[in-house]
């Protein structure tokens, strides 16, 4: 099952459904029971202290505390007056197993901090609207100047579940992430504020949860089950043809990069056109210098690719250029020195637009510091001006396409490095080029890049490039498709 991104509003949504369907309480139960499990795994010793809030995320934490009670933890749990009545029932059910809930104040949760192995914050999940009102604000001072490690409830007690950014909010070690992703717990500074996030999906009917959502995660295997399995008589014909265009004096890198990303997809063919010298980084490319760009089209004639890649380090006439591209109406990649606001309105169905958030930024005519706040709605945005699908690049990727949005797993802090969305529009590229549908092409491209991305990072560190990465997409497409595609591959290796 694909896992959900929900902004609070959709979240509350659904437990609005579970209520009326008299579910609310087994979810809650859930909830807590799972991040009682995840307590005794992850700090199995010493004393846990739980601050829970006056609303459902509080009873969350009343909940995993009688968990761990029953199960011989050494428990202390100083809670907010309760408010909702799930939470007011869980302060009963707590004290009836022999765990008092003493009242939340400042003095008394600084005391109790210094003799906690584990905090978890229950303080405020999903319905917090900010600013941060007192006892609150204090709290999360508590709450961040604590020795011992951090474990949040649904979200860190003070971050908007919408916004990328952080004020004053707990900076957690670990977030136990409820039914799905919270826009906060994947993008910038309010991702770095959860810690590592477990995401537990609750017993919920996928349909209620997919008819809310603002955008999917797709897993390993339904993306593996988007790539292409190849009958054994393929051959470079069969494979697809791409055509790179790019490379200008001063930044030929670029072309040559995206080129060795579609050979290393497992395209068949990869021609580079360029005005400048292009590297010869692999010897199985082939790489047509021309004059000018008039005489390249000229060349071209009607001979089309199957798929091609326009902009990187394409230099001052790249819009020009990239419109003539899209003149063909086939299959295209469109990145960097391409990505033009006067390309708007020239794109088709076929287009796929790769700008990381400055680009795009660039095309929305807006502040990077603003587009990134919300980097759904700015995909979104994007795709609704371009057409086409877009990916907007960044950690992580966002594939925004008519009618959805789609959140890639994994990637590697290395990859922040140059190159590294040159490499992408070669396999997006090569993807396009064997045949596969742009929204797919979108989805698996971005997961395949950052999957390489882990397996390069796992043998370079922060010191990884864009070489190693596009090293690595043969062994990190066997990962993906490990499970849709084991008897082909099998077949394969007998040949
Ligand atoms: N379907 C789900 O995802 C489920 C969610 N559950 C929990 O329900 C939570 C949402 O519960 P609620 O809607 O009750 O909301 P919260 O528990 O997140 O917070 C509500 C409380 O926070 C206070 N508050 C809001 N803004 C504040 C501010 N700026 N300063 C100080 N106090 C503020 C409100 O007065 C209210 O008492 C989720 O985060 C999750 O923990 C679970 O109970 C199980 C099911």
């Amino acid at each position: 099952m694909p896992q959900y991104v929900l902004t609070a509003a959709q979240a509350s949504a659904v437990d609005q459904q579970l209520q009326r369907a008299g579910l609310l309480d087994l979810a809650m139960e859930e909830a807590g029971s799972a991040v009682a499990r995840l307590v005794q795994q992850q700090y199995p010793a010493g004393r846990v202290l739980f601050l829970a809030g006056g609303g459902a995320n509080g009873g969350d934490a009343l909940v995993a505390a009688r968990h761990l009670h029953v199960q011989g933890r050494e428990v202390e749990v100083l809670a907010l007056p309760a408010r909702h009545r799930l939470t007011q029932l869980n302060r009963r059910r707590l004290q009836a197993v022999g765990v008092a809930c003493r009242p939340l104040k400042a003095a008394a949760a600084q005391r109790s901090v210094e003799a906690a192995a584990l905090l978890v914050d229950g303080l405020l999940g999903t319905g917090f609207t900010p600013p941060l009102r007192a006892p609150l604000d204090t709290l999360v001072h508590i709450i961040n100047a604590a020795s011992c490690p951090v474990l949040s409830i649904d979200i860190p007690s003070g971050i908007d579940a919408h916004s990328a950014e952080a004020g004053l909010a707990v900076q957690a070690q670990h977030t136990v992430s409820l039914m799905g992703w919270k826009p906060a717990l994947l993008f910038g500074e309010s991702a770095a504020r959860a810690g590592a996030v477990t995401l537990v999906p609750l017993t919920v009917p996928a349909a209620w949860v997919q008819a809310q959502a603002l955008a999917v995660r797709p897993t390993d295997a339904e993306v593996g089950a988007m790539l292409p399995a190849r009958r054994n008589d393929a051959h470079k014909g069969t494979a697809g043809h791409v055509w790179v265009l790019g490379g200008h004096p001063g930044t030929v890198g670029a072309a040559a990069l995206t080129a060795a990303g579609a050979l290393r997809t497992g395209s068949g063919l990869v021609t580079v056109h360029s005005v400048a010298e292009i590297p010869l980084v692999m010897p199985e490319l082939m790489v047509h210098r021309h004059s000018v760009w008039d005489a390249a089209f000229r060349a071209f004639g009607d001979r089309r690719p199957d798929a091609v890649a326009v902009g990187m380090g394409l230099g001052p006439d790249a819009a020009h250029i990239a419109r003539r591209v899209l003149s063909w109406n086939i299959p295209t990649v469109l990145d960097a020195d391409a990505l033009q606001p006067e390309l708007i309105g020239h794109g088709h169905d076929s287009c796929l637009w790769t700008p990381h958030p400055g680009e795009a930024a660039r095309l929305l005519r807006t502040s990077t510091p603003e587009l990134t706040r919300y980097p759904l709605e700015a995909a979104r945005a994007l795709q609704e001006q371009l057409g086409g699908v877009v990916v907007l690049k960044g950690g992580p990727s966002v594939v925004a396409y008519s009618g959805g949005l789609s959140v890639a797993q994994g990637g590697h802090p290395g990859m922040a490095s140059a190159g590294m969305g040159d490499t992408l529009s070669g396999i997006l590229a090569s993807l396009l080029g064997q045949g596969m549908d742009v929204v797919q092409a979108a989805v698996a491209g971005v997961r395949l890049h950052a999957r390489a991305g882990e397996r390069a990072g796992q043998l370079h560190g922060y010191g990884l490039s864009a070489t190693d990465v596009a090293s690595q997409l043969g062994a990190a497409w066997t990962d993906l498709t490990s499970e849709t595609h084991p008897t082909r591959e099998r077949l394969s290796f007998r040949v």
